[in-house]
């Protein structure tokens, strides 16, 4: 066992040595590059930043997979830049590919290599702070974590990320729940790709059942999302979105994911199964979905799950470390877990909030992503997305939760729920579009706190969001205040 251990010691110091001699090649080799210089320099500040965190690195065998990817893309972005040392061998090199595609490409790779090798390196960190409080006399500390922070100037939707070596470990984000890395087989024995829960915008979700000890359970259920490459978001993107953001955030009312899979093409994220479905299924009875839950027929349950969202919201935009904004709130991206708690989920086109930008309208972003019915008018016409943003996505969950309507079709007439019943909130003709099936006749208590609750939506769904929306800090307040007055029915 001792000896297993040494050896895998030092297969990662190897690997790691591997990677800093890459680094080190493609330094050189930029210098003489003829051709694409430009992308070539900017290559090699890519790698320069690996540079500094190899040296951190633990010596441990969960290093040495994400190790082999990322040396598999030094290799290939070393011989790219040996290419371009002279014309003839560029030509042979790209063939009829664009070259700066294929520069954007390893960029890409780099970016999302280090982005795995941070995920094992926090799961190696928790391992090793359970230990030490298990066993305190347990050696082996973490010397470093790597802390991700946006490209300065990038102004993409997508997470582009530079290195930051810190030289103690963070260890308030550690627990021992941290997500680890999973490897194919353990997921393909898990759910055996058999039972889909549903399709998001980047793959499709398994249900799933781990066949080991994980997180101090044996059988977990699980939901595996796997990504596919040829979706619009590209699967890069939306694996870093999720697993960055998604891994770094801990709230009662926003899911879990507990690993993630990233070998060779596969990436696929792992997170707690959510047993009810989602609030979409219960308010538009989707799927064959139970007339009679608890979500259907309550309106103290439609008010509960709306106040546990909202606190999720408010949780990712003053109290995350970093701010986060969603981008993606909708009803079909609220998970009921067994006890109908809801959990906010659907983190694939989240980004971390931009400091100083709220003032100037948010942050621009190359692609105006979303659910159709939820998108903010104000973000899609100008590109700029901030915390306004959510709010106006949360009003229209709201308005779904009090009429039991989908958002974009509405009645007879194909139209935005929002343009159909906000005129009725407006002049107090709330019971003429609320759904019937939590009380065909609602008590005096409860209009009273349906009446608060469609108030709090219109002011979220204002056309400008900039100080005249709510903010969640409020829309919590309000649903806090609105849950109590059902609640003394
Ligand atoms: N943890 C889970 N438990 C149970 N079902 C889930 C879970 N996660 C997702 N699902 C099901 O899979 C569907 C798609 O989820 P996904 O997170 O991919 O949605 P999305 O937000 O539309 O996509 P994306 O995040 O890629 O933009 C959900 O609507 C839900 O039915």
């Amino acid at each position: 066992m001792a000896l297993a251990v040494v050896g895998d010691a030092a297969a990662v110091t190897q690997l790691i040595g591997q990677a800093i001699g890459l680094v080190a090649m493609i330094i050189r080799a930029v210098k003489t590059a003829h051709q694409n210089r430009l992308e070539c320099q900017h290559l090699a500040c890519s790698v320069s930043t690996v540079d500094g965190v190899l040296s951190n690195l633990p010596r441990d065998q969960e290093m040495a997979p994400p190790l082999k990817v990322l040396n598999n893309t030094l290799e290939e972005a070393h011989r790219m830049v040996i290419a371009c040392q002279n014309r003839g061998a560029v030509s042979q090199f790209f063939g009829s590919r664009r070259h700066a595609d294929c520069f954007n490409q390893v960029n890409n790779r780099i970016t999302s290599d280090i982005v795995i090798l941070n995920l094992s390196l926090n799961s190696y960190m928790a391992r090793q702070h359970f230990n030490q409080v298990l066993h305190p006399n347990h050696i082996g500390t973490p010397t470093a974590t790597i802390a991700m922070a946006p490209w300065p100037g990038f102004s993409s939707g997508s997470l582009q990320t530079q290195l930051v070596v810190v030289s103690q470990p963070q260890v308030s984000s550690i627990s021992s729940d941290n997500p680890r890395a999973l490897t194919w087989s353990e997921i393909a024995a898990a759910t055996s790709f058999a039972v889909e829960l549903g399709r998001g915008n980047s793959g499709r979700v398994y249900k799933g059942r781990l066949q080991f000890q994980f997180h101090f359970h044996h059988g977990t259920e699980v939901a595996v999302k796997v990504l596919e490459k040829h979706r619009r978001q590209g699967m890069e993107d939306a694996f870093m979105a999720e697993s960055n953001i998604l891994s770094g955030l801990r709230h009662d009312h926003i899911v879990r994911v507990l690993g993630w899979c990233a070998e060779q093409e596969y990436r696929m994220l792992v997170y707690e199964h959510m047993g009810n479905g989602t609030f979409r299924d219960h308010l538009q009875h989707l799927g064959g979905g139970p007339s009679s839950s608890p979500v259907t027929t309550s309106w103290e349950k439609r008010v509960e799950v709306l106040l546990g969202v909202a606190r999720a919201i408010h949780y990712l935009h003053r109290g995350a470390d970093p701010l986060v904004i969603h981008r993606n709130v909708s009803s079909s991206n609220i998970l009921l877990d067994a006890n109908w708690t809801p959990r906010l989920s659907g983190f694939g086109s989240a980004v971390f909030q931009a400091a100083g930008v709220e003032e100037h309208g948010g942050q621009l972003v190359e692609e105006v992503v979303g659910t159709p019915g939820y998108i903010d008018p104000e973000y899609s016409g100008t590109h700029r997305v901030s915390t306004a943003s959510d709010v106006y996505s949360f009003g229209v969950v709201v308005l779904e939760a009090l009429t039991g309507r989908p958002p974009d079709i509405y009645g007879v007439t194909l139209g935005l729920l929002v343009d159909s019943v906000l005129p009725s909130v407006h002049n107090g003709k709330l019971r003429d579009v609320l759904d019937g099936h939590p009380a065909l006749q609602p008590t005096s208590r409860q209009l009273e706190a349906l009446d608060l609750v469609a108030y709090t939506a219109s002011r979220c769904l204002c056309p400008r969001g900039q100080n005249r929306r709510l903010a969640m800090s409020d829309v919590v307040a309000n649903l806090h205040r609105a849950l109590q007055i059902i609640r003394s029915n």
